[in-house]
């Protein structure tokens, strides 16, 4: 408490305790933040549960808001007049930068939810005037009401902007669904001060690479490199590496990066007509009468030409609401030098430029100004790579469109998930490889036949931990971030996930064998991905029914087989499990525990605390360690799904000793007999007093009945998560 708020003086409180006071994550820093597992509940959105976007979807008059935005981009509004009448260059960073976030690593960020409305995001650096981007959206917002998101409207917008500017775009979708609170699972980095020096997230700033992940920004508080250099430090040859490194973050190569670059400045401006220090406190520090509006001009005007953005001033090219090849005749047709912006801020600008190729001023057409280049378009010309593209493009200005226009749609659809999710009449047709494609499967099957197929997966000789095993590692592929990853599409048999340590490559292998053996015996072609899934669901169902629980694990088939040709298997990487209970596969040192480690895993997979618990404890008992086979279980009725792991866990008669690479011995307190081993993930669910609270009422649970039915429970929503034709 501030005690701002406080009624008189008595330290015991008398009005709404709004103020967090010292919390528990203040007081322990490395209490496990359940938080993020239960964020977006349905209590925070005002649209209900009952609320579908892509039914709403469905009433949008979509031609009716596009022809809305076209009117938008050059209806200049009084209180935020548009730069030279047009509001394109605006509206096109409003949607990059809510797209830009984006990063492969956790597949986190981007414009998927529309976060930008929120903290941190409203507030950042380099997301100043974004805020007023939203406001002209205001009124478009407010007539299409809840048939549209606003996630959707930024990116529309942005796209728009181009199509107004005169690309041909290449596509639009609709279908991301707004968040109504700031989300609380992205890591943006460990400093205190915005735009702090980039050092602390490198091991060795000269080595991009060595950006600390899930990073894919230089600076806190940036989308991506700093535009005067680095650590603001001009020099172009330094930035392009910065720009190669952050751009392939979030799965860009060279030539998407110097296409979106190059069409990015070939429109708008660059705003730093002022001193940083005029402006008002960011949105979320702003007081109340500025409505959430932040960087107001407190003295002066602060529109127009008097703008104050990233403090480098000026526009790339002569013709700056058109869409041309303006930004390479003016990089490529001069020479450039460092000079400093009105505000301070170190910019490019022509050795020598004619007056007539210059841009007019945004406000009074009779007046010329030198265009610029920030450090990062600098980097187009000196690296050579990224100077032979442009050269290509710079030939093929017909190429150059396309391939902006594709990147574009890459970079503001990237974070979707597959294509099914895509909504609206502007769909481009063509399956991208990036959109991890998955053919559809044109076959039902009965319960009779999924009865057939349950009977043949368990006599197939395969154990029920090997089933389980395969169908758990399969499916936990999938992350809610980008709505990557699952079991549909059966990728576990491609590169590289049939190689990641966490597969155990030898028994999945077997296992895999074995499955195409009776796949090939069907009479019905059922795709490898389903036998997978079914494989584990009956032994699930066995499990159970050696626990003494009848239950029917719901199964849905239709999922379809990827083939190697439409796997990007570069970006398949990052969805590797980078550790399991005890251990991180990918390096020596712990960069996070492996409890952390499992609560992103969880959050990721959209699971909840309790169902987390769930899965874990039910694992343990089926022969198989959060997906690994080899250390162990937790009970001696090995194979079937009892509370076994909660009781045994929660039993004084046992102690638990350290063995060693986080792993841990049960031992009988009576004969000193090491009973099972754990691992550091299994003795959490006892230690941490959340965890433990939930394994107590599984303890409790003598016939496991309980227990069973949130287990499949769990099961079934990891072996669907990735379903989207189901919902479609
Ligand atoms: C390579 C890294 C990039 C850097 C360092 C960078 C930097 C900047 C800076 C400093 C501004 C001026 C902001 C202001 O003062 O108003 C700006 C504006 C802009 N950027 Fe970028 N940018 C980059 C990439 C991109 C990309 C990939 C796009 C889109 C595809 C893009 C689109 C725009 C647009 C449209 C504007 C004009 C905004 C306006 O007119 O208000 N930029 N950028």
């Amino acid at each position: 408490m501030d005690g701002k708020h406080t009624a008189g003086k008595c330290p015991v409180m008398h009005g709404g305790m709004t103020a967090l006071g010292t919390t528990v994550m203040d007081w322990w820093p490395n209490a496990l933040n359940f938080d993020i597992l239960h964020q977006h509940d349905i209590k925070t959105n005002p649209l209900g549960k009952d609320f579908n976007y892509r039914e709403e979807l469905k009433k949008l008059d979509v031609e009716g808001l596009k022809n809305d935005l076209r009117a938008l981009m050059n209806e200049s509004q009084e209180w935020w007049p548009a730069d030279w009448g047009s509001y394109v260059g605006m509206f096109a960073r409003v949607a990059w930068h809510s797209a830009g976030s984006y990063r492969l690593a956790d597949g986190r960020g981007g414009g998927g939810t529309g976060n930008q409305r929120f903290a941190p995001l409203n507030s950042w650096p380099d997301n100043v005037n974004t805020d007023k981007g939203r406001r002209l959206l205001w009124p478009i917002k407010r007539k299409y009401g809840n048939k549209i998101s606003w996630a959707d409207l930024m990116i529309l917008a942005g796209t728009i902007a181009y199509e107004v500017a005169g690309l041909k775009t290449y596509g639009f979708a609709f279908g991301r669904e707004d968040v109504w609170h700031p989300e609380k699972d992205t890591y943006w980095g460990a400093e205190k001060e915005w735009l702090a020096p980039s050092d602390s997230r490198y091991e060795d700033i000269t080595r991009p690479d060595t950006m600390q992940n899930p990073l894919a920004a230089v600076q806190m508080g940036l989308i991506y490199v700093n535009p005067e250099g680095v650590n603001g430090q001009p020099d172009p040859m330094k930035t392009a590496a910065q720009v190669r490194e952050t751009f392939a973050r979030m799965a860009m190569d060279d030539e998407e990066t110097a296409a979106l670059t190059a069409g990015g400045h070939t429109i708008g401006k660059s705003h730093g007509n002022g001193s940083p220090s005029d402006l008002s406190p960011e949105p979320e520090a702003a007081d109340v009468e500025y409505q959430g509006i932040g960087w107001m001009k407190t003295n002066g005007r602060g529109i127009g030409r008097d703008t104050m953005v990233s403090g480098i001033e000026g526009a790339w090219t002569s013709n700056p609401t058109k869409w041309d090849m303006g930004w390479f005749d003016m990089l490529f047709g001069h020479e450039w030098e460092l000079k400093k912006s009105p505000a301070g801020a170190w910019q490019w600008e022509p050795v020598d430029i004619a007056e007539e190729d210059m841009p007019v001023d945004v406000e009074d057409p009779s007046i010329r100004c030198k265009p610029i280049m920030t450090d990062a378009d600098m980097a187009m010309k000196v690296d050579p790579t990224y100077n032979a593209i442009c050269q290509k493009f710079m030939k093929d200005p017909e190429y150059f469109s396309e391939t902006f226009a594709r990147a574009w749609f890459k970079l503001t659809h990237r974070d979707m998930g597959p294509k099914v999710r895509y909504v609206g009449p502007d769909v481009p047709a063509e399956d991208l490889i990036w959109q991890d494609p998955i053919p559809s499967v044109d076959y039902t099957l009965s319960d009779a036949e999924i009865a057939d197929l349950k009977s043949k997966l368990l006599a197939s000789g395969l154990t029920s931990a090997e089933l389980i095993n395969t169908a758990w590692d399969s499916a936990r592929t999938y992350r809610g971030s980008d709505m990557r990853g699952g079991a549909n599409g059966a990728r576990i048999r491609l590169a590289p996930q049939k190689d990641w340590a966490g597969n155990e490559p030898e028994r999945l292998a077997k296992v895999l064998k074995t499955l195409e053996g009776i796949q090939a015996g069907l009479a019905k072609k059922v795709s490898l991905a389903d036998l997978i899934v079914l494989g584990g669901t009956a032994a699930v169902e066995k499990a159970a029914k050696d626990a003494g629980v009848n239950i029917t694990v719901p199964f849905a088939p239709g999922r379809g087989d990827a083939t190697a040709e439409m796997t990007d298997a570069a970006s398949f990487d990052a969805l590797e499990p980078l550790a399991d209970g005890y251990r991180n596969w990918q390096k020596d040192d712990y960069v996070v525990s492996p409890e952390e480690m499992m609560l992103d895993r969880t959050q990721l997979m959209g699971l909840t605390a309790p169902e987390m618990t769930a899965l874990v404890g039910g694992m343990r008992v089926l022969g198989t360690n959060h997906g690994d086979t080899r250390h162990g279980v937790f009970t001696d009725r090995v194979g079937q799904l009892t509370t076994d792991f909660f009781v045994n866990l929660t039993d004084m008669a046992y102690s638990w000793k350290p063995a060693g690479d986080n792993l841990y011995n049960i031992v009988d307190r009576k004969t000193g007999e090491t009973k099972w081993t754990a691992t550091r993930v299994d003795l959490v669910f006892g230690s941490n007093a959340i965890l433990r609270a939930y394994a107590e009422v599984y303890a409790q649970d003598d016939n496991h009945e309980k227990f069973v039915k949130d287990f499949v429970a769990a099961w079934t929503k990891v072996m669907n998560a990735d379903r989207f034709d189901l919902a479609a």
